[in-house]
């Protein structure tokens, strides 16, 4: 790892799951978080949008970061079941996902409405996590740069210092599978990545965190997170054990 590196970011998306006594795992996750592993490595925890303000509580002085799963592109208004980014902001979230493929798939999301959601971010001083990743069709036609490279310029904000977005590649075809790309295909995707922030943002591109993400497990941990402008990753199921999202977040100690 050389210093121009940033400081990866291993994050859980607990998606449609968890209630209140999930503040316990929460806690497991706070407790596993030495100083040690602290020095080498961001975690976040994105939990479904009733436990914000409750791991938000939790999380204070541990050093671990809450998240949102989405947000709305507005501030507030007449839009009855979303949730806000300063809504997120004042429950304790520092990130929030946006254009994750489920919810670009579930709800219609396009590229512009992506963006639209990390610019809100933004506003309230959140830092997005914008999702891109092919469909399986997509890469058996040869077509996973493409898909990822449009997705990019479509979602991603016209500006950036570095620590102010963070990417994730996760291929839908892995998710919630257990079927994982290979090193090299990930190495290709996140090496086009890296080219596209920096040919639009310039040197902040470069400091940019892309996480991977999709079916990453403790035991495939080694293999995703060593490969080249891999600066983290986005663990969905496996972050849900507290045991499992640290044996992840243990690949940088
Ligand atoms: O969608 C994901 C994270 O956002 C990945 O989910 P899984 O790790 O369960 O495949």
């Amino acid at each position: 790892m050389t210093s121009a590196r940033p400081r990866p970011l291993v994050a859980g998306n607990w998606k449609m799951n968890g209630n209140k006594l999930s503040a316990r795992v929460f806690a497991a996750i706070i407790q596993g978080y030495d100083a040690a592993l602290r020095s080498k490595v961001e975690l976040l925890i994105c939990p479904p949008a009733t436990l914000t303000v409750t791991f938000g509580v939790v999380a204070v002085g541990s050093g671990v970061s809450v998240g949102g799963q989405d947000c709305h592109v507005k501030a507030s208004g007449a839009h009855t079941g979303d949730v806000s980014a300063p809504q997120l902001a004042d429950a304790g979230a520092s990130y929030v996902i946006v254009g994750h493929s489920e919810r670009r798939a579930d709800h219609g999301e396009t590229d512009a409405v992506v963006r639209a959601k990390a610019l809100a971010a933004r506003d309230a001083w959140l830092t997005p996590v914008v999702c891109v990743g092919e469909t399986r069709g997509q890469r058996e036609g040869g077509n996973a740069l493409d898909v990822v490279r449009a997705q990019l310029a479509g979602s991603l904000p016209e500006t950036a210092n570095g620590d102010d977005l963070v990417v994730a590649y996760e291929p839908v075809w892995a998710i919630g599978t257990g079927l994982t790309p290979t090193p090299a295909q990930v190495a290709e995707v996140h090496a086009a990545i890296r080219a596209a922030l920096v040919e639009r943002y310039g040197e902040a591109g470069a400091a940019i965190r892309i996480l991977y993400g999709g079916s990453v497990k403790p035991d495939n941990a080694f293999d995703l997170l060593s490969v080249s402008h891999v600066d983290g990753a986005l663990v969905g199921g496996a972050s849900l054990e507290a045991a499992d999202f640290l044996a992840i977040a243990d690949y940088y100690r």
